[in-house]
């Protein structure tokens, strides 16, 4: 398949060297000994027709296919690209002049002309921009790579602007320059290696004082069409206008900078599994090398499956023979067993298009070194950053489903809750199921007005992080990890579930009784082990575990990752089974009091009366017949 599988810069596997040395990112080049390999069958999967139909006998694997496709290729190659394009969130690197049919790759200036006209039509039909990103040249002519991104329409604006949102957890020991690098990134200005740029964001006065940020920040930086930096910072406060900022973007990334001291780990934790993010930026000060946090950080992002990628900074002040030793540990680090990452030293360009193309779906982590001081490499970083596409779908037609991460008390407003909308679509008036309240109960609820990015919108999509201004509800009835559904997934509460676990740390045994912290979503609760397949369990063992929550019942689902930790102790797993559900008479009880509470008010009759026909805990669900919702 001409454009279509080469296009995947695919790597592969059986070519990567266990070299001791970092391996060059040229050795991930789709032209390094992928040409026969299964890797090259793979863009022939994605080349079948949604009719069943092979995209075999169309013969796409020719580079020449673009050059003048048939109307039956050319349907074949745009629905491809369109398959590729939803599955990259709205954009993907498509490279003009490369076959998986062994022949030798290259156009000539002729054949490439008439490839990217093809592609520029099918760009048209998909409503896309077609950005030149490198040209080069092989036996057979030249090679060229393109970024596909969907345009976003004026009349999107209102609706959902960043289409090409995506969420970068930021993590790495104190120190090691996170606030920096994001005030450097966002405000466009270097730092002065004394905490000028990092000045710009933090929150809280004590941050200001100490330097050491322990809130989850929140910061965004738009890439414009051309893949320049959008962020202009006001002149008076330094403020940045995110209004502004998304109308100018064609790409959106909102960073969340988790703190970096051991102190509040707790936040961290639940930055990174609260948040959903889609990549993670580990940062690592040259000069300190992997001390404190970073191996802790690590071990979280590769146990909640987000792609990794390193960031060494400092290095204007840091000796050669101190940052080389750096490099080596980390490579040392991300190559052992506990890790099985690549990693690859992004030196130019070209390094950055081939870590792009294949980091969310490989196990390769790109390494850059820079200075936040002299902006050395600043660019390498930044092209990357508008390079990577996130591999998360989320699809729209699911029953909807939203986290809430925090709540907020607005003057004038009311009680407002945030947090990130898991999957489906919830648009204004939309009548939604908000709980479980510490009896396990849900409560319909009307969405009045949504923010995203600080802006009035009429509707969320899965994956997209807003605000919702709730009517008649008192902040302190909030809390986090509450979420807000459907009625049609007739949610229940949960006491007890089951969940696979993994010991990453523990300092002696863990057994029956044992008490620590369950991070799940955004989810942050004290949970009983019950009981478990093992007598005990110590670092490095695996087990079958049930647990209670302690204090309230949780929205939770199977397959859900966990987090669970209490002091050095870290265990991560995924949840199994949901034992002890709320379903109860008390919780029916106590849904029909907060109606009739609630019909003193006009409003919340009014809210009440509008969701009654779906509401799942007054009409549709089953009862079970004990006091499930009490706790043991
Ligand atoms: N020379 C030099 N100094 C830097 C660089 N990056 C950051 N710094 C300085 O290093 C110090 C720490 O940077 P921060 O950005 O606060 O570190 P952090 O990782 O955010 O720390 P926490 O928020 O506490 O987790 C500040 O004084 C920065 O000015 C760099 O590339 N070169």
């Amino acid at each position: 398949m001409a454009s279509a599988t080469a296009t995947e810069a695919a790597i592969c596997p059986a070519a990567i060297p266990a070299a001791e040395t970092i391996v060059p990112a040229c050795m991930f080049a789709p032209d390094r000994g992928c040409a026969e390999d299964p890797c090259g069958e793979e863009g022939f999967e994605d080349g079948q027709g949604t009719d069943g139909e092979s995209a075999d006998h169309l013969d796409l694997s020719n580079k020449l296919v673009l050059v003048s496709p048939t109307g039956e290729q050319y349907d074949s190659l745009l629905r491809h690209l369109r398959e590729r394009i939803d599955e990259g969130c709205g954009e993907t690197i498509y490279v003009v002049g490369m076959g998986s049919d062994g022949g030798d790759y290259g156009l000539d200036e002729k054949d490439m002309e008439a490839s990217v006209a093809t592609v520029r039509s099918l760009c048209e039909q998909i409503e896309a921009d077609l950005i030149l990103l490198r040209e080069r040249t092989d036996a057979g002519g030249k090679i060229r790579d393109y970024l596909i991104r969907r345009r976003v329409g004026e009349q999107d604006f209102l609706e959902v602007r960043c289409i090409g949102e995506q969420l970068m957890a930021v993590v790495g020991n104190v120190d090691a320059g996170k606030s920096t690098l994001l005030g450097v990134l966002t405000h466009g200005e270097l730092d002065n290696g004394r905490g000028f740029a990092r000045q710009k964001l933090f929150r809280h006065k004590h941050e200001m004082e100490s330097g050491r940020t322990s809130s989850v920040g929140n910061d965004i930086l738009g890439f414009d069409q051309d893949g320049e930096v959008v962020n202009k910072p006001d002149s008076h406060g330094g403020g940045l206008d995110w209004t502004k900022i998304c109308e100018k973007s064609s790409k959106v990334i909102t960073f969340i900078d988790l703190a970096g001291h051991e102190k509040y780990l707790k936040t961290t934790v639940f930055g990174m599994t609260g948040h959903l993010p889609d990549f993670c930026m580990l940062m690592v000060g040259s000069n300190a090398g992997i001390v404190g946090m970073t191996k802790e950080h690590l071990g979280l992002a590769l146990a909640l499956n987000v792609p990794v990628f390193v960031v060494v900074t400092k290095i204007d002040m840091c000796p050669a023979n101190i940052l080389q030793e750096t490099l080596k540990l980390l490579q040392r680090l991300l190559k052992s067993p506990g890790c099985r990452k690549i990693p690859v030293l992004v030196q130019n360009k070209d390094d950055v298009i081939v870590t792009a193309s294949n980091f969310s779906s490989e196990r390769m982590c790109p390494i850059f070194q820079i200075s936040n001081v002299t902006g050395e490499n600043m660019d390498l970083l930044k092209m990357f950053l508008n390079l990577l596409s996130s591999r998360t779908t989320f699809s729209n037609d699911e029953p909807a489903e939203f986290q809430i991460d925090d709540t907020y008390s607005v003057p004038g407003v009311g009680t407002v809750v945030s947090g990130t909308t898991l999957r489906g679509l919830i648009r204004l008036n939309d009548t939604l199921l908000l709980g479980p309240d510490p009896l396990g109960t849900f409560i319909p609820i009307a969405v009045k007005s949504i923010h995203r990015k600080r802006m009035p919108v009429r509707e969320v999509r899965g994956g997209q992080t807003a605000s919702f201004a709730l009517k008649k509800i008192k902040r302190s009835s909030i809390r986090k990890g509450m979420v807000m559904v459907s009625p049609k997934l007739m949610p229940q509460a949960t006491w007890e579930f089951e969940a696979e676990i993994l010991v990453l740390h523990h300092p002696t045994t863990i057994s029956p009784r044992y008490q620590a912290m369950v991070h799940c979503g955004s989810i942050r609760q004290t949970a009983t082990i019950l009981t478990m397949n093992k007598d005990c369990l110590r670092t490095g063992d695996k087990a079958s575990v049930h647990f209670r929550f302690i204090k309230t019942p949780e929205y939770l689902h199977c397959d859900q990752k966990l987090v669970f930790r209490e002091g050095r102790t870290k265990a991560v797993g995924t949840i199994t089974k949901l034992l002890q559900s709320v379903n109860t008479q008390a919780a029916k009880a106590q849904q029909s009091k907060t109606q009739a509470n609630k019909k003193t008010s006009k409003e919340g009759t009014a809210a009440t009366e509008e969701a009654r026909p779906s509401s799942p805990n007054t009409a549709q669900l089953p009862v079970s017949n004990s006091l499930l919702s009490e706790p043991l």
